[in-house]
């Protein structure tokens, strides 16, 4: 199958930090991929690489140009407007007239579970309800793939629960996920694929169930560490 994302031997410095190292992947259609690895490994910096953000000091990167792609932050961005205004405004900047952007955006909106908050200031929305608005300006996007950077990090498990189940929506949708998550349950429960990073090098890059199940191997002594570590 020919790849939506594929990125060869490719190096990104910030100074002297060598934030990723020589990266090669390759991301098909479908696939649900989780980047793991402790703080700084790298995983921030490649989901930046992979929409464009951050560009390569080395190394190729080739995308399906007929592909679209939308990017979740840690901790989106939303302006002081309305839920529903801040999932339209996207909609309207890609050239669609504000009344159909607006119908758009609460599409959007109900397929997150945040109908009834369309008209409400989207900086006063708890943390989860915010994390489900980027999602849903994602949505109304209708994204090929789309990135998260730790799409959970700073909810409850009732939060977490929430916004995983959109997620989990998107990839029933066909949309291809990757994922950074310091949650190994999450990565068990929505990836199928696990690419572990280690100051910037890719150390693993397996099947989920191999990752969490199979032996890793001498190069991979220290993500099975991370692993036992992180599941205590
Ligand atoms: N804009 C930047 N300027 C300078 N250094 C940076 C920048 N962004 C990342 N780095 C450095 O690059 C390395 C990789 O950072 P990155 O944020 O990609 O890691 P991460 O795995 O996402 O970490 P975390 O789990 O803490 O979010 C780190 O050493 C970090 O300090």
């Amino acid at each position: 199958m020919p790849a939506l994302i594929e990125l060869g031997n490719v190096t990104v410095r910030f100074g002297r930090v060598a934030a990723l190292a020589d990266v090669s992947l390759r991301i098909a259609p479908g696939e649900r991929v989780a980047f793991i690895g402790a703080n700084g490994s790298g995983k921030s910096t490649l989901l930046r690489v992979l929409h464009g953000l951050v560009r390569p000091a080395s190394g190729s990167l080739l995308r399906d140009t007929a592909a679209t792609q939308a990017m979740v932050f840690q901790r989106p961005f939303m302006l002081r407007a309305s839920a529903r205004f801040n999932v339209a405004l996207g909609l309207w900047l890609r050239g669609n007239r504000w009344g159909h952007a607006k119908q758009e955006a609460v599409h959007a909106l109900r397929r997150v579970g945040l109908e009834a908050e369309a008209g409400r200031n989207a900086r006063q929305l708890s943390g989860g309800q915010q994390q489900r608005l980027a999602l849903a300006r994602a949505w109304a996007m209708r994204p090929d793939v789309l990135l998260l950077d730790e799409p959970t990090s700073s909810l409850d498990p009732h939060g977490k629960r929430e916004v995983e189940r959109v997620i989990a929506d998107f990839a029933e949708a066909g949309t291809t996920l990757v994922f950074a998550s310091h949650n190994l349950g999450q990565v068990k429960r929505l990836a199928t694929r696990v690419v572990y990073l280690e100051h910037g090098f890719v150390l693993a890059d397996l099947p989920v169930d191999h990752f969490f199940n199979g032996p890793l191997g001498e190069v991979s002594r220290e993500a099975e560490l991370f692993v036992k570590g992180e599941l205590g």
